[in-house]
């Protein structure tokens, strides 16, 4: 299995289980990340959605290029990119709080997942980055959209972007995309972010939630992120791009 979806006391635990690609997102995690979203969106009782890596070498290593490299033109890549999209957008408007717990390295697709999210625990030493522009693509997941109605300040958000760079994670709390730093034990540092909130009543979480997913389906998120899965899959069809990730899936051999 590919991933793991647990109840952990009041919330709920999505764990992307493949170590040995860097938990790299493929159609079955996909899938199981759709249907936990649903089940969690079902559960009055939740009070908020984790979402991690299993292991400490990566969070998220993004698409699995080995998988979606087979994807050669602009019709094939949108429904790819479209899918994960859409679950993204259902992640962010959980009537929860939701909550990427990073314990590793956190790039390409990866840094859009926990751009989704509400808050991220990011461990101290790792690396974060939308590294998409160095396969001459841009984030194709809704990442950027999530990331440009979210952010407060427009100038570090587009040198995230731009640069496709991992940065530290120290500097990513001043730009203020890491909401907090941990070191050690990852469940330690979820259950000492949870705790205040653990002693407000759940009802008041999700009335602010509902508060926060106003504003940015207000703000054009959906048709923000229908815009730049169109233009991502564009990208994804020239020469450039395939050569890219030819350059990466072969650096070893
Ligand atoms: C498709 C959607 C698009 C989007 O819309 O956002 C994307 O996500 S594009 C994909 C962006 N991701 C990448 O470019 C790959 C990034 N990977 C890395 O930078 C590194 O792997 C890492 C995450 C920093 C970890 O580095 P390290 O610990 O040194 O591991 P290795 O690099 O040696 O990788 C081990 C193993 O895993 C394979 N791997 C890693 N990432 C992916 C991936 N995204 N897809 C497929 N395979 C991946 C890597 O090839 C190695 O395999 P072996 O050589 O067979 O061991």
């Amino acid at each position: 299995m590919a991933y793991r979806f647990e109840k952990r006391g009041s919330g709920a635990v999505f764990t992307i289980d493949r170590q040995e690609k860097r938990n790299a997102i493929n159609e079955e995690v996909m899938d199981g990340l759709s249907a936990a979203v649903e089940a969690a969106g079902e559960d009055g009782s939740l009070r908020y959605f984790v979402i991690t890596g299993e292991g400490q070498s990566a969070f998220c290593s993004g698409g699995d290029l080995s998988e979606f490299h087979k994807l050669r033109t602009e019709e094939d890549a949108a429904p790819m990119l479209g899918k994960m999209a859409d679950i993204l957008l259902r992640m962010a408007m959980l009537p929860v709080p939701v909550i990427a717990l990073i314990d590793g390295h956190a790039v390409g697709g990866g840094c859009e997942i926990a751009t989704a999210c509400d808050f991220r625990l990011v461990r101290e030493d790792v690396k974060c980055g939308f590294i998409q522009g160095t396969l001459a693509i841009t984030t194709g997941w809704g990442g950027a959209s999530h990331l440009l109605l979210k952010s407060g300040r427009h100038d570090t958000a587009l040198r995230m972007l731009t640069e496709a760079t991992p940065k530290e994670a120290r500097e990513l709390l001043e730009y203020g995309w890491v909401t907090e730093l941990f070191a050690g034990d990852k469940f330690g540092a979820l259950d000492r972010f949870t705790d205040p909130m653990e002693r407000v009543h759940p009802s008041v979480h999700r009335a602010y939630k509902q508060a926060a997913v106003r504003r940015l389906l207000a703000a054009g998120l959906r048709e923000q992120v229908r815009e730049e899965v169109a233009l991502c899959a564009k990208l994804w069809a020239a020469d450039v791009h395939h050569e890219a990730v030819d350059r990466f899936l072969n650096k070893k051999k």
